[in-house]
């Protein structure tokens, strides 16, 4: 039995996916040979996987077919099909004569089906036939009335099962019928009614299920409009032929038809179909608008930035479609089991007849009985349902969150999340600076020259800085001209190069002033001081430092929540950050001290390594992040998390999930519903095998009874899927969520609350020494090429990423009693069991100052011993009672948490 969802490519094989249209069927016609549409059609008669091989089997040999993706879980059909060749009429009614109910589903009505919510005729009358048969006992002829139910009721399964039949696939339907001879045959004739009316009540009730579920799966997608209105001439256009840069008209109350930015008039639009986020945006000119949001009040004008088929939401909808189509570990496995298991269960069903038949055996009923009973058990519906209707549910309660994921594997990991590793701009932080101070430094150039040409060149840059440099230079009368940028260069992780009127002129951090080959020694220590200061900018015009500036930037909302939310539930959380070491302390700091580690100035490459490193210490590790220099990390983490909207196009195509929203909390909400989703599909998998099993201890133990087997079969699949269904239900946050993350005007809550032992203890003594970390770092990359051969104290066997900042955080004072998990030697042991900050002066002939901030987490003996190297052992032995442990248990690779910097 193949899969519940598969895809078979059915002709001309897998050709140009990205150019695939919608089921307008006015719109599509007479473009050419190659204008391949997409049909959903509902389809009731699936019942369970067994469906998928007929449907295929079914639609494969019609010329004009292109693809064919079932979707069981939603009884959904897909087919992408040459318009021009068949339509969809064609493709409904070669499935209705197998009996398969199948309909076109009209864009935004709810899904499978019209026919759902009554029970059909045959229903109502093998019902009624049925009860009447119960008076049997007054008078005789009644029973007969059994016979008729069944008769009756099993038209529909009657059509499928020939259809099954004709195409050699053997399925529920015929199972049953075989099961209602049987029952005839036996002359039982109110259980033969019994059974059809069994079958198909519940078949009946599983499609009721279904249809709330995926009527949910379309309010989701909400209906984006066919045709817009051209704002300058009023010509009502198809959406497909709307080009980028085109302006189109909004009025109130429409939905908004592609991905723009507003360039004239104001309203609050309604982005929960996308975020989540149930609280209308206001939008005005500049600002961003995503096709399938709803404008609610005053008329806005967009200029298009996508085409209609590249909008987030057509992007949404295939990666919910590519999401149900992909199994999950789990379900691989059940639908491999299942391939063998309804065979296996027949031929012993025959068997059960045939061998007490060839043997004489008397009592030749009670085996018929048992052998018609073992073919009703032979449907695995309930076992393989179990899985994806569980994945459905989930990733579907996921997607109203706001948060996509890319099918069931990535849920099932992310129920088995051990540690979690942020970004920090653009994800714990708001990626929206305020510049603090923008100097001069020398007399080489005057201020405005300086803006002029830092904002021309950070115009070519998508980093969220180049925005608020951009901004700065407007508001103080500057505009940039980027045309006259000559040359554009991003170095990651670094900053910028831009060559304009003649000059060459570096952007960036003090990286860039090595690479700048920068002379000039790095005084910005007036800016460090500066209150709420978190990065500092240079710029290098041909070789001189010309400017400096400092830009700050504030938590998400609900930053710090969600960390220690993530801590409750066992995760820990460490900050992966290719900015400065004072802005990850301070976003420490304003998180109140949640992370249990920092990790500063990283390349992209030292996030892959350092994700490595997480999965290789704690086990699976989620990544959140949002720049194009956290994809690569995003990729290999076990499940990696794109902040959609706001990230770059990257970090959304490698991440496993994109959130769609800014709501950092949604990411434990779904590390939760992940785990749910593992408890639902245990339980599920429990109950479907449970239920056979008792069945068959039923019937060996006492006698077997067919309408019980029946029951059994289709009961537990109705409670696999009303089971699965709670899942939909699960609330988005736990009430303490919500609490102070909704207070608006403070930046992070756990800054305002300032309670935690930690943050407590920062206050007391960190962020003076602090300064003194960023003031080494800076020093040490300010040395030019010397920056590349420094490596971090290479006791650690260079764990720590080259010319990366470790920063091992804070620990509260109860906390005390671990010890240090190795890695940092002695000396950073004495340190930590200071509790606060401390610098060790180099040791002879070393280039590098090890800084411990003390440490969080007590660490167990079993981390003890397994780092390896003598140093660490003499670190550890050092420091056994009152002191902190290294963060992370200092495990394995206990040097990647202490703290470092050369
Ligand atoms: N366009 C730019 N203009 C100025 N500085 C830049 C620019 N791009 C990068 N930088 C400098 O390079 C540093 C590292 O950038 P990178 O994009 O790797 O990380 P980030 O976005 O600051 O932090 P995170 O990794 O937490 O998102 C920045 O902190 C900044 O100092
Ligand atoms: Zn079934």
């Amino acid at each position: 039995m193949p899969g519940p969802a598969v895809e078979a490519a059915a002709r001309g094989g897998g050709g140009d996916h990205g150019h695939v249209h919608d089921h307008d069927h006015d719109g599509g016609g007479g473009k050419g040979a190659a204008d391949w549409e997409k049909t959903y059609l509902d389809v009731l008669g699936i019942c369970c996987t067994a469906e998928v091989a007929l449907v295929e089997r079914l639609l494969a040999p019609i010329d004009g077919v292109r693809a064919i993706t079932v979707v069981v879980p939603s009884r959904t059909v897909i087919v992408e099909h040459d318009a021009a060749a068949v339509s969809q009429f064609h493709i409904v009614k070669v499935l209705n004569k197998a009996g398969l109910e199948a309909s076109v589903r009209a864009y935004g009505s709810g899904g499978a089906g019209a026919g759902g919510r009554w029970p059909s005729p045959f229903i109502v009358a093998c019902g009624a036939l049925l009860l009447a048969s119960l008076f049997a006992p007054l008078l005789p002829p009644l029973r007969w009335l059994a016979v008729a139910a069944a008769c009756v009721g099993a038209q529909p399964m009657l059509l499928r099962a020939f259809a099954a039949a004709g195409k050699l696939t053997l399925d529920i339907n015929i199972l049953m019928l075989i099961a209602v001879a049987g029952a005839v045959a036996l002359g039982s004739y109110t259980e033969a009614g019994a059974i059809v009316f069994l079958f198909t009540v519940a078949e009946w009730l599983e499609t009721l299920a279904y249809t709330k579920a995926s009527a949910g799966m379309l309010s989701l997608m909400s209906a984006v409009p066919k045709t817009v209105v051209l704002a300058e001439t009023g010509q009502v256009v198809g959406l497909r032929d709307v080009a980028v840069g085109a302006v189109v008209a909004v009025r109130a109350g429409e939905v908004v038809p592609v991905d723009g930015v507003v360039v004239g008039g104001q309203s609050e639009v309604d982005e929960s179909s996308l975020t989540g986020e149930s609280m209308p945006v206001p939008k005005h000119p500049h600002s961003e608008v995503w096709a399938g949001t709803m404008n609610l009040d005053g008329y806005i004008a967009v200029r298009t930035t996508a085409l209609a088929e590249n909008s987030t939401v057509a992007k949404m909808e295939r990666l919910v479609e590519e999401a149900q189509n992909s199994r999950s570990k789990t379900q691989r496995l059940i639908d491999s089991c299942a391939k063998y298991y309804t065979p296996a269960v027949v031929v012993l069903g025959a068997g059960v007849v045939l061998v007490p038949l060839l043997l004489g055996a008397r009592d030749l009923k009670h085996w018929f009985r048992l052998s018609l009973v073992l073919l009703v058990s032979a449907c695995p519906c309930a076992l393989v349902l179990s899985t994806p209707v569980a994945t459905f549910c989930a990733l579907l309660r996921e997607a109203r969150m706001g948060l996509l994921i890319k099918g069931g594997s990535v849920l099932e990991s992310l129920g088995e999340i051990r540690i979690a590793a942020f970004d920090k701009t653009g994800t714990i932080t708001r990626g929206e600076f305020s510049i603090s101070a923008f100097s001069v430094v020398g007399d080489k150039v005057e201020l405005s020259q300086l803006l002029y040409w830092v904002s021309s060149i950070e115009s070519k840059s998508s980093h969220p800085m180049a925005a608020a440099l951009v901004e700065y230079s407007q508001s103080k009368c500057i505009q940039p001209k980027p045309e006259n940028v000559t040359e554009f260069c991003i170095y990651h992780g670094e900053g910028i190069y831009g060559a304009i009127e003649g000059k060459d002129i570096y952007i960036g951090n003090e990286r860039v002033l090595a690479r700048s080959s920068c002379q000039h020694q790095t005084d910005d220590a007036g800016l460090n001081n500066k209150e709420g200061v978190s990065t500092t900018g240079h710029v290098i015009c041909d070789g001189d430092l010309v400017g400096v500036f400092s830009l700050s930037d504030d938590c998400r909302t609900g930053a710090a929540e969600a960390i220690r939310q993530l801590r409750s539930m066992g995760i820990k959380s460490v900050l992966l950050t290719g900015d400065s070491a004072a802005a990850a302390k301070r976003a420490q700091e304003q998180l109140g001290g949640v992370l249990e580690e920092l990790h500063a100035g990283l390349l992209p490459e030292d996030k892959v390594r350092l994700v490595g490193d997480l999965k290789a210490r704690a086990g699976p590790t989620l990544m959140v992040g949002d720049g194009m220099n956290d994809a690569p990390a995003l990729a290999a983490a076990d499940v990696g998390v794109s902040m959609g909207l706001s990230g770059s196009a990257a970090a959304v195509e490698t991440s496993h999930a994109a959130l769609m929203s800014g709501d950092v909390l949604r990411v434990p909400a779904a590390v939760r519903l992940g785990r749910r989703a593992r408890r639902t599909i245990a339980a599920n998998v429990a109950a479907s095998v449970g239920a056979k099993a008792g069945v068959l201890a039923l019937s060996l133990a006492w006698r077997p009874v067919l309408w019980v087997a029946v029951l059994a079969d289709v009961g537990t699949c109705l409670l696999v899927v009303l089971h699965s269904m709670l899942l939909l239900r699960v609330r988005d946050h736990p009430q303490q969520g919500r609490a102070c993350g909704s207070k608006p005007g403070r930046p992070c809550c756990a800054t305002a609350k300032a309670k935690s032992p930690a943050a407590r203890c920062q206050s007391a003594g960190a962020p003076k020494k602090i300064a003194a970390v960023r003031v080494h770092q800076a020093g040490r990359l300010a040395g030019g090429e010397k920056a590349k051969d420094c490596h971090c104290c290479p006791k650690q066997g260079g764990k720590a990423p080259e010319g990366s900042v470790v920063i091992a955080i804070p620990a509260a004072k109860d906390a005390a009693g671990g010890c240090c998990g190795g890695g940092v030697g002695k000396a950073s042991c004495d340190a930590a069991s200071n509790n606060y900050p401390t610098t060790s002066t180099p040791a002879a002939g070393e280039d590098e100052v090890c800084v411990v901030i003390s440490a969080r987490s007590p660490c167990c003996s079993k981390a003890r011993s397994r780092s390896g190297s003598p140093k660490d052992a003499a670190g550890a032995a050092g420091c056994k009672d009152g002191a902190m442990c290294c963060s992370g248990g200092g495990g394995r690779d206990g040097g990647m948490s202490s703290a470092l910097v050369c």
